[in-house]
């Protein structure tokens, strides 16, 4: 599958989400989508599902069969989980006995008869998982899988994705949570500056231009732009959720060759929405247990 020269705006005089964007996914292909809030991760993933048309350039060689996964799966329809799978089985061309090993896998079997409608986010969530793998998908698109899943479908999920891609399928999956980021011969992909780039291994992201930091940020910096982890609202102050303490007493500072370190104090609990959170921003992070 080929993006060329592909553009992208929501309207006529918007500016450009995506701009001249040339990829190349091969068959196999398992890539992980990443970038900060609102760079154009979600809008990308429509496209290559097709859901979302560019304005301008071509995307070739799509596979015919697509599974796409969105990121909030809309609730809003009137069926029970059960109904709308074997529902969607019909449309997808496959038999609605094809629903029950999914449902396995994903761990939906308690809720098959419960309305759309009553679901849990992460029920809901999985729902739209499962939809998209009812037939085997050329192209499977997944945006943030990871988020709001149990442990068991979590670790169902990579398990999942490299059967899709040993057919031969492509995978694109946006990612803040970095599920994916031990798997060998991932395709990294960074939106960044309206265009998508391949990051090399162990690459991050380019630093925060908001941040103000020509190389690594300053320590004040990473505590000043990583307070706030919900990334549902650009407002600080108004998140939700674990935050990095403000205290400079728990946090230590040193240079590993020619890069800061910084380590942050944080509960065990916050640990990994902490870690998260630093990995969206651009941060090299990682967790390292202590008892104290
Ligand atoms: N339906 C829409 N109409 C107009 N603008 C939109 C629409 N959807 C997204 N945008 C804008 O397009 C840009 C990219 O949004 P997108 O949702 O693709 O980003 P994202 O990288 O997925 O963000 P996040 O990490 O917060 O999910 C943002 O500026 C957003 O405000």
């Amino acid at each position: 599958m080929r993006l060329a020269n592909l553009s992208f705006r929501y309207a006529r005089r918007a500016p450009w989400v995506l701009h001249d964007v040339r990829l190349d996914l091969p068959p196999g292909t398992v890539a992980e989508v990443t970038g900060r809030n609102g760079a154009g991760k979600s809008t990308l993933l429509r496209l290559l599902a097709g859901t979302t048309r560019p304005t301008r350039g071509t995307i070739a060689d799509r596979p015919p069969i697509v599974g796409y996964a969105p990121e909030i799966f809309p609730v809003g329809q009137p069926f029970t989980v059960i109904a709308y799978l074997s529902h969607m089985a019909a449309v997808r061309g496959v038999p609605a006995s094809a629903v029950t090993p999914w449902a396995e896998r994903l761990g939906m079997t308690t809720f098959l008869d419960v309305p759309l409608g009553d679901l849990s986010k992460g029920s809901a969530h999985k729902v739209g998982l499962a939809q998209a793998l009812l037939a085997p998908p050329g192209l499977l698109i997944m945006d943030e899988p990871f988020s709001g899943l149990d442990a068991e479908t979590r670790a169902e999920l990579p398990r999942i994705i490299e059967e899709v891609a040993a057919a031969g399928g492509i995978v694109v999956v946006s990612d803040h949570q970095s599920g994916l980021a031990d798997r060998p011969g991932l395709t990294r992909l960074a939106v960044e500056h309206n265009t998508v780039r391949l990051l090399s291994p162990g690459e991050a992201l380019a630093p925060d231009p908001h941040i103000g930091a020509s190389e690594a940020p300053a320590a004040d910096d990473v505590f000043a732009e990583s307070t706030p982890l919900s990334s549902d609202t650009d407002a600080p102050g108004e998140r939700a959720g674990p935050r990095l303490s403000p205290d400079p007493t728990d946090r230590a500072e040193t240079v590993v060759s020619g890069k800061t370190v910084i380590e942050v104090l944080v509960d065990g609990d916050e640990a990994e929405a902490v870690t998260q959170k630093l990995r969206a921003d651009g941060y090299d992070a990682h967790i390292r247990g202590e008892r104290l």
